[in-house]
């Protein structure tokens, strides 16, 4: 099992085509991009009755407002988060540079079919006959390489705006997960892998939806849970992040100016024993306006395995997981998809049902 998360996929190299259309000069929508049912289980807007939890981060009760979003929605947004309006600004303009590159030029930095970092259709891609409606970008480590394939003259600019991002990202990621950890009792000390600073992985991916012509057939970015421990996600002002939640279908997160959307991922699940469900979620498109989000997806350290931890475990609450690796995670995941979380799991629920949150038979296609 690979140790390095830019390893996790060479056993299951993945031969996407990249050289797909261009999405920005399509009038009607190709059959490859027709979806079924894109619109099935809706919340129906007349319906809504909840809607995902906006918390202050300033607030004197975040610790516990964030730990009963993960408990009851698996996703949160954040205001007064600290991130300044200009990065924001800043890193999307970035990604707009980057997609409105000629296709030729954009594919220079394809993701290559066994690597973590580069251009191209979603890694997800794979197990769907249809094609989505998305261009995505992922930096994992340094960007240096491919900006200059993207940009020869001009590369720094890109490279300074994603490292800065990163670091502050990386600040709020790490404040965020002892607000977390925190409203469930849990110390650095209950995890000895999470000291020392700065050991945490993560990928920045950049997600270009553009304008389609048909957005009720067309899917952005599939149902699927994200493997991280949990991600934050800056959306531009166009709507299309929706969340599964039980009993109420498909519930839009609507963008909120300056907010951020912090999603439960897997390792959080299993790190939890499924205290905090990972949350299934997808991204549809817009008839007119391009949306644009940018994703962090915080995880481990490498090499260390998650498992369920010891003070959330006694004697009626067994572990649910087996220890697992962020690259070993990975690499069930591409392979599995959906059965991945599923596939880590030691024993079944003393009532016998299946956890829902293990998206194991759930459609998340
Ligand atoms: C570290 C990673 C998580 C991710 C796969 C990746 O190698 C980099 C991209 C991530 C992403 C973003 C869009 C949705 C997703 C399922 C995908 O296809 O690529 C996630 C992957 C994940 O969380 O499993
Ligand atoms: O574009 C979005 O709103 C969702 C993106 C996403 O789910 C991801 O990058 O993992
Ligand atoms: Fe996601």
């Amino acid at each position: 099992m690979p140790s390095r998360i830019s390893d996790a996929f060479k056993a299951h190299p993945l031969h996407l085509n990249h050289r797909h259309l261009d999405l920005n000069s399509v009038q009607e929508l190709p059959d490859l991009y027709a979806w079924a049912g894109v619109d099935e289980n809706p919340s129906g807007d007349s319906l809504i009755t909840e809607s995902v939890p906006v918390i202050d981060l300033t607030d004197p009760n975040a610790s516990e407002l964030v730990g009963h979003a993960c408990k009851s929605w698996g996703v949160f947004q954040v205001t007064n988060h600290g991130i300044p309006g200009s990065l924001l600004d800043d890193i999307e303009s970035a990604g707009r540079s980057l997609f409105s590159l000629p296709a030729q030029q954009k594919l220079k930095a394809a993701r290559s079919p066994d690597g973590v970092a580069g251009y191209g259709l979603a890694r997800i891609s794979s197990f769907f006959n249809k094609l989505m409606w998305y261009e995505g970008f992922t930096i994992f480590g340094s960007p240096l390489e491919h900006a200059r394939q993207l940009w020869p003259q001009d590369y720094t600019k890109f490279c300074d705006v994603t490292e800065e991002f990163e670091k502050e990202m990386n600040q709020l990621a790490e404040r965020l997960m002892w607000l977390m950890l925190g409203s469930l009792g849990i110390t650095k000390e209950d995890l000895n892998w999470a000291g020392s600073k700065g050991d945490f992985k993560a990928a920045l991916q950049l997600n270009s939806y553009p304008a389609c012509p048909e957005p009720d057939r067309a899917m952005g970015l599939a149902a699927h849970t994200d493997s991280s421990l949990f991600t934050i996600l800056y959306q531009n002002t166009v709507s299309g992040l929706q969340v599964q939640r039980e009993g109420a279908g498909w519930i839009t997160v609507p963008p909120l100016p300056g907010a951020l959307v912090i999603n439960v991922g897997d390792l959080l699940h299993i790190l939890s024993n499924g205290v905090f469900p990972s949350v299934v979620h997808r991204a549809l498109v817009n008839r007119t306006k391009h949306r644009l989000s940018v994703a962090y997806l915080y995880g481990p350290p490498a090499g260390v395995p998650i498992s369920p931890v010891p003070k959330l475990v006694d004697s009626t609450h067994p572990p649910l997981y087996r220890p697992v690796t962020w690259s070993e995670y990975l690499c069930t995941k591409a392979k599995h998809f959906d059965k991945a979380l599923s596939l880590v799991r030691l024993c079944m629920p003393r009532n016998g049902f299946i956890d829902v949150n293990d998206h194991n038979g759930v459609k998340v296609g």
